[in-house]
């Protein structure tokens, strides 16, 4: 049998008293596509954090391709292959996209980039070239961040988290502020992305999360409320009450 991408099982994450996330269980297949929705405070990016490592549960367990990964660090699981985005941004604004590019590849931190400049020839180069392609930034590998479209710093930072070559890619709102006219070319980059890849989304856009995932689950009050096919979702009921009215 194949084994999940991702396997929740009773995951919960407290802070103090609060439980943002609370018992969920799920499991996402190899290949699939799915979003996670729900209004603001649901527990969207504290589930994402409890996979990434950087809030690790406090109840429950998480596994990777069958692998025990709930006491990993997250550059642990990092090399075990999961890649993600945040809410806000982590790019170098002073650098240029295929600087970015190329700390994100080799795994640098800014600090050390000044020792560890690209340099002709450099593996590390030729892969951060690759990314910028498939991201279709090639013609912006020399311009500095703090002038590139949120829209292209979006593409750079699904680019980034693709360096390292994930198995499960996570993406935290990819199109949040995103213009209307920005949006086609972040959904076509996502559809392009290999089957082989397994990709999680949280997305308050409904238009995009719908057509860039196979699969949704809702989340209100750190639990997951609905799970079901996005092409099923819309009209189903308690999605409905949740956002009938809740500005998303
Ligand atoms: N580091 C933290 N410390 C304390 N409380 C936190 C922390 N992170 C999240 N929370 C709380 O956990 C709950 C869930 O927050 P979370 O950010 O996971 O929701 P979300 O669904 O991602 O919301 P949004 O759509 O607004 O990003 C909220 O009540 C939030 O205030």
């Amino acid at each position: 049998m194949t084994e999940p991408a991702i396997r929740l099982q009773a995951v919960s994450r407290r802070f103090g008293a609060l439980q943002a996330v609370r018992d969920v269980t799920l499991d996402v297949m190899p290949g699939e596509r799915r979003a996670v929705l729900g209004p603001n405070g649901a527990g969207k990016t504290t589930l994402f954090n409890t996979i990434c490592g950087d809030y690790p549960p406090t109840g429950g367990s998480i596994a990777l391709f069958g692998t025990d990964i709930t006491g990993l660090r997250p550059h642990q699981r990092t090399r075990l292959g999961i890649g993600r985005t945040y809410q806000t941004s982590l790019l170098f604004n002073g650098l240029t996209v295929l600087e970015n590019l190329f700390i994100a590849v080799r795994g640098l931190r800014p600090g050390r980039f000044s020792f560890l400049r690209p340099g002709r020839g450099d593996e590390g180069v030729a892969r951060a070239r690759e990314l910028a392609d498939r991201m279709r930034l090639s013609h912006l590998l020399a311009a500095e961040v703090l002038n590139l479209s949120h829209g292209q710093r979006r593409q750079l930072e699904v680019g980034m988290a693709l360096a390292g070559d994930p198995r499960v890619l996570m993406l935290d709102e990819p199109a949040a502020g995103l213009s209307p006219g920005d949006r086609p070319e972040l959904l076509r980059l996502l559809r392009e992305l290999p089957r082989s890849l397994t990709l999680i989304l949280i997305e308050h856009d409904m238009d995009i999360a719908l057509s860039a995932t196979d699969v949704v689950s809702v989340m209100k009050d750190g639990v997951v409320v609905v799970e079901a096919p996005a092409d099923r979702i819309e009209d189903h009921p308690v999605v409905q009450s949740i956002y009938l009215g809740s500005g998303h």
